[in-house]
């Protein structure tokens, strides 16, 4: 089985790395809206699945494709990326001082035709920051390409973030542990990770 990662995001990238399987990156644009009616923990697995469908035509019978989507939920509103600074701004605006969760949806379709579909969950409790610390964070970090206008793994997460509830790799865009799982039932496995003395 041979492993595919349709994804932009270098996070993602670099955890899949981090987990040792090798993958090879594939890209195409994927329409990321969803539909109106779908709860929280629904629109991460949607979108996963929506994206992992655009590759669906050209995999080869021993491949695996993986596509995610990383979405923050505050209330009864998912937070996507930011258009602008200002929006940024506004976003982080309402998460200080809050308590909100992240999900992330996965899709492994093999080219086979089986699909996989899961998402996890993990509640973040950010802090209360003053104005003056969420327009330094927006302005020296610029996270238009971050769910929520943070990433976890950045300055905020190390001012803001004083709890977390699940997986921490989750908040920053792919639950490996889960992924792991998942791909040890499709047949991939501890020897296709390198050694550490061969790395
Ligand atoms: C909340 C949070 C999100 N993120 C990132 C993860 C995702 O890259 C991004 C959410 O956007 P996504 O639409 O999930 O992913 P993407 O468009 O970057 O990549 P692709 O669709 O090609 O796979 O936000 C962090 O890096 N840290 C965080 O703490």
């Amino acid at each position: 089985m041979r492993l595919v990662l349709a994804s932009n995001s270098p996070r993602r990238r670099q955890l899949l790395s981090d987990l040792g399987l090798p993958y090879e990156i594939r890209l195409q644009e994927v329409d990321e809206s969803f539909p109106a009616h779908l709860v929280r923990a629904e629109v991460a697995e949607y979108l996963a699945a929506h994206k992992a469908e655009a590759y669906r035509a050209a995999l080869a019978p021993d491949e695996v494709v993986l596509t995610a989507d990383t979405i923050v939920c505050l209330d009864d509103d998912v937070l996507n990326k930011p258009a602008d600074a200002a929006e940024a701004i506004q976003m982080l605006t309402r998460l200080q001082g809050r308590v909100h969760d992240v999900y992330t949806g996965v899709c492994l379709l093999t080219g086979e035709g089986q699909r996989v579909v899961f998402s996890d969950q993990t509640r973040v409790y950010f802090r209360a920051l003053s104005p003056a610390e969420i327009e330094f964070y927006v302005q020296q970090y610029k996270p238009f390409d971050k769910a929520g206008a943070y990433g976890a793994q950045d300055w905020i997460g190390m001012v803001a973030v004083t709890r977390l509830e699940g997986s921490y790799f989750n908040v920053m865009g792919l639950p490996v542990h889960r992924v792991w799982e998942e791909l040890v039932k499709l047949g991939f496995g501890l020897n296709e990770v390198p050694s550490l003395a061969a790395v």
